[in-house]
């Protein structure tokens, strides 16, 4: 069955509608950043970049390094941006523009995060690494989808529980990294653990500037959330969704973010370019 116009959408020169590409021109090994600067940051390492396009904030070099096809690609902020981004990723990789119909064999892509995040354990230092051994949607996204297959139920149960999870908002979802990934990217400069995935960057995350939160505690009762051991490590914008939706589609994918943030001690990098130029060398030495 052909997708309809109004489903996939194609630019007049036959590129994917938002992030402005043709399949020729994304590699199987992905890497996603939030920041459109940081994609300079990362494909200047690469021994050649022979693509390059940008259309809003979605930015796009590809190229090789040691021999490997690689993107980077900017998502912009937030899942919303990861729905479009992962979900026209796979239509370059496995719907045929042409016929607009899903390929008879499927592409399975590596996506790679290099983002920034805060902190919620006050024991992880400031611009150390941390790699999502799960990613917890409290953003809603992945409602949108059959997440049956992807969701972790006793975890997300005793989640709800321990933090009386306001019923008003979306069910969260924990959904698990994906194995292989985990293995090559954590070492032991590397914390792990569940990355929470907000839906915005001051109340969703609980920051007060002039507005007062729902859950004061929020934040608090996360940070003490132990389930058979494994603690949430992190707050941002992106990972659930990332993991989520790759699960779905068939995709791998990993989440690797330089804490930039403590929140449990209230500080910040001094240095959050340099902490983000670590993870990038980092990553691209595991690649
Ligand atoms: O630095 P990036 O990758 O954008 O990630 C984090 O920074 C943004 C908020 O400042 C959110 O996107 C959050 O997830
Ligand atoms: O605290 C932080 C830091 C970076 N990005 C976030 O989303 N939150």
């Amino acid at each position: 069955m052909s997708i309809k116009a109004s489903e996939l959408i194609l630019n007049p020169d036959g590129s994917v509608y938002h992030l402005n590409l043709k399949p020729e021109h994304i590699a199987d090994t992905i890497i996603v950043v939030g920041d459109q600067n940081r994609v300079e940051l990362v494909s200047r390492h690469f021994d050649t970049v022979d693509f390059k396009i940008q259309k809003r904030e979605f930015k796009t070099h590809t190229g090789t390094l040691n021999s490997k096809r690689i993107s980077v690609i900017s998502t912009g902020i937030g899942t919303d941006n990861i729905d479009i981004v992962i979900n026209e990723l796979d239509a370059l990789a496995n719907i045929d523009f042409e016929t607009r119909t899903i390929k008879q064999h499927l592409t399975s892509l590596n996506i790679i995060r290099i983002g920034t995040s805060g902190g919620l354990q006050p024991n992880i230092p400031i611009d150390s690494i941390v790699v999502s051994e799960y990613g917890l949607d409290i953003n809603g996204l992945l409602h949108s989808y059959q997440t049956e297959t992807i969701s972790n139920l006793e975890m997300e149960d005793a989640f709800i529980a321990h933090t009386n999870w306001n019923s008003n908002k979306a069910r969260p979802i924990i959904v698990k990294g994906f194995k292989s990934l985990l293995s090559k990217f954590e070492s032991d400069v590397t914390s792990k653990g569940i990355t929470a995935t907000a839906n915005g960057f001051y109340g969703p995350q609980g920051r007060v500037l002039r507005l007062q939160l729902e859950d004061a505690a929020l934040n608090k009762k996360m940070d003490s959330f132990n389930f058979k051991g494994v603690k949430i490590t992190n707050l941002e914008m992106e990972t659930s969704a990332i993991y989520g939706l790759s699960h779905l589609l068939g995709h791998n994918a990993i989440s690797l973010n330089a804490i930039i943030a403590n929140r449990a001690n209230g500080t910040f990098s001094k240095n959050p370019r340099k902490a983000v130029e670590d993870l990038i060398t980092y990553t691209l030495d595991r690649i």
